[in-house]
């Protein structure tokens, strides 16, 4: 049994994860950490019963983490809160899985950073969901063969969503930038804005859209859509009790959600 933390855990994923931990039967909560109902009982803000597990704040985290015997972190949060709280977890032995997205490229290195230097095992993913790295796997098969299209990144997001674009969308264009050797990003399109050789990035943000995500690569006189759709975030929160029953028993590294699905 593998002993996790949740940060967030009043959040909308914190609480999903929440729920889906006390199913699970290789990972235990043992502490709950978020801004907000401190001291109040985690299964109890969820709205799922008495957990006996109270929720934290954040800057007691090394001393709780210690006395519970968190060995994973779960930190689905905001970008700014990630890069602090996720090295003191390190720093503290304990294992990351990370959720949050809309890293900077030196947030993310340093919380990569951390993870190497305190001899942990993490893992850093925009999307837990078995469907989106999937997505990933044939995008970058499609983009071998499709070099030569114009190429753009749609997704739709509820009116909740705190960053653009989504870390999802970032890690799609990431897919195909690598396979076709490098290629610029242009972020919607405005004014005189002729097409070039980018990638475009267009988020849309409405109503409780969960998290669609569609690639198109677009020919002369064809197209092809490539589209991911979640309909609940239990496709996340399942994925991510998942990577903590995997990280928890894994040797000190960074890992993908690739080596966890064996993709
Ligand atoms: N990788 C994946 O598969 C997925 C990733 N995400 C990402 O997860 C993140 C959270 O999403 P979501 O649950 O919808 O967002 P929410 O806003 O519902 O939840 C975030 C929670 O974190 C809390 N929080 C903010 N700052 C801190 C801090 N310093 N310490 C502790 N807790 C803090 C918030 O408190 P308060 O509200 O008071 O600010 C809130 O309770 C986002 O970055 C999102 O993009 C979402 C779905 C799937
Ligand atoms: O904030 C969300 O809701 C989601 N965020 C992730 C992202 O930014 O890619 C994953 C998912 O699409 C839902």
């Amino acid at each position: 049994m593998i002993n996790a933390g949740v940060t967030g855990a009043s959040g909308r994923m914190g609480k999903l994860i929440i729920e889906n931990i006390l199913r699970s039967e290789d990972v235990c909560l043992t502490s709950a950490f978020d801004l907000a109902n401190i001291g109040k009982d985690v299964g109890e803000v969820a709205q799922i019963g008495t957990l006996n597990v109270p929720i934290s704040d954040v800057s007691d985290m090394e001393s709780v983490l210690k006395e519970t015997g968190t060995q994973v972190l779960i930190d689905f949060t905001i970008a700014n809160a990630t890069v602090v709280n996720a090295p003191r977890a390190a720093a503290s032995g304990v294992s990351l899985v990370i959720g949050t997205t809309g890293f900077t490229p030196e947030q993310k290195k340093a919380i990569e950073d951390s993870i190497v230097e305190n001899n942990v095992a993490g893992i850093i993913s925009p999307n837990y969901s078995v469907g989106v790295n999937v997505f990933f796997r044939i995008l970058k098969e499609a983009a071998k063969y499709l070099s030569d299209t114009d190429i753009e990144i749609i997704e739709a997001h509820h009116n909740q969503k705190k960053d653009a674009p989504s870390g999802t969308a970032k890690g799609a264009a990431e897919v195909i930038s690598d396979v076709l050797g490098g290629k610029d990003y242009v972020y919607g399109r405005e004014g005189l804005a002729p097409r070039g050789k980018e990638i475009g990035i267009h988020a849309v943000r409405g109503g409780d859209i969960v998290g669609d995500h569609t690639v198109l690569f677009a020919g002369d006189g064809e197209r092809i859509e490539i589209k991911h759709q979640a309909h609940s975030r239990q496709a996340f929160a399942g994925g991510a009790v998942k990577a903590a029953a995997w990280i928890g028993s894994a040797g000190p590294g960074i890992y993908t959600m690739q080596d966890i699905l064996g993709l």
